[in-house]
């Protein structure tokens, strides 16, 4: 385990374990080491019997996560994972721990940062949050759990809308959908969070394991899809459809997909 963390603030305190993006100036935009360090922090959390439910967010009260940090290319990607950083197995890491993970959402949660609040199994989030896709604008897609299982949560229709149109959310909206579970004023965040925990905890630790194993037993099909798509998404990466995505937004324009298209 690695605890010199840079990108992440990890405590564990009386049962829960908290993982705070720390990235505030980034909108906390994962860079390869913010994948690492939140990959190490869940994988020591999910499996340390002090803890008994794990906490993600993101400092500065901006942003929960924006997903992948533009300013890194995709393509140029070259630490852990198939696409070069661990994205797959931090979302099977948030499956797999065998304890409740909440998504403590203050401010944006955007692209790949809307994925990983979507795959926790709780949400709670600031009245001034917004959710939202933004791959297709941006080059890039989570063909995995961020679609399929976004579906079972909001149903085909809406999680289509949220691809195709990539138009952004506000907490209310996103709890009319059931993509979250309670908005609270951003002042009660912390408070609302440390109730959910309390009340956790004071359940028994195993049923709670066997009772998310059991949800994620129907929707364990989608982590092959995932293994799949992440593979075709490391080729996409490789064409100029996807590079012009990420360059038009690290040049401040409108991207021009259609000339570049493969399909
Ligand atoms: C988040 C926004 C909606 C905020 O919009 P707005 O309020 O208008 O502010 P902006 O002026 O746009 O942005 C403010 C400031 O933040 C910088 N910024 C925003 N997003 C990022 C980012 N992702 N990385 C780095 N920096 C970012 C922005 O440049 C501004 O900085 P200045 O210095 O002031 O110029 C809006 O910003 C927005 O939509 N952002 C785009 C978010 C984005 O493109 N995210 C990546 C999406 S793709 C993705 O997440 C894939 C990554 C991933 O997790 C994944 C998932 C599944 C499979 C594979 C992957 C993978 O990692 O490859």
């Amino acid at each position: 385990m690695n605890r010199d963390y840079t990108d992440i603030i990890y405590t564990v305190e009386a049962g829960v374990a908290n993982i705070a993006i720390n990235r505030p100036d980034r909108l906390n935009a994962y860079r390869e080491q913010t994948y690492d360090d939140v990959l190490d922090a869940l994988l020591d959390a999910a499996w340390d019997k002090n803890v008994g439910v794990i906490v993600i967010s993101g400092v500065g009260g901006k942003a929960f996560g924006v997903g992948g940090d533009s300013g890194v290319k995709k393509a140029d990607r070259r630490g852990r994972g198939m696409l070069g950083v661990p994205i797959e197995e931090i979302h099977n890491a948030i499956r797999d721990a065998p304890k409740p993970v909440i998504a403590k959402v203050d401010g944006f949660a955007i692209g790949g940062g809307n994925v990983i609040a979507t795959i926790c199994d709780l949400t709670v989030a600031s009245e001034h949050s917004q959710f939202g896709q933004v791959g297709p604008k941006v080059g890039s897609v989570d063909p995995g759990f961020g679609t399929a299982y976004l579906a079972r949560i909001v149903g085909e229709k809406k999680a289509r809308e949220m691809w195709y149109l990539c138009r952004r959310y506000s907490a209310e909206e996103a709890m009319r959908m059931g993509l979250v579970n309670a908005v609270v004023p951003a002042d009660r965040l912390d408070a609302e969070v440390a109730e959910w925990c309390a009340m956790i905890l004071e359940r028994s630790p195993t049923a709670l394991a066997l009772a998310k194993r059991s949800f994620n037993a129907d929707t364990d099909n989608i982590r092959g899809i995932a293994g799949m798509g992440m593979q075709t998404l490391m080729l996409y990466y490789q064409t100029d459809e996807a590079k012009e995505g990420g360059n038009a937004f690290r040049e401040k324009r409108k991207p021009e997909f259609r000339s570049k298209a493969i399909f």
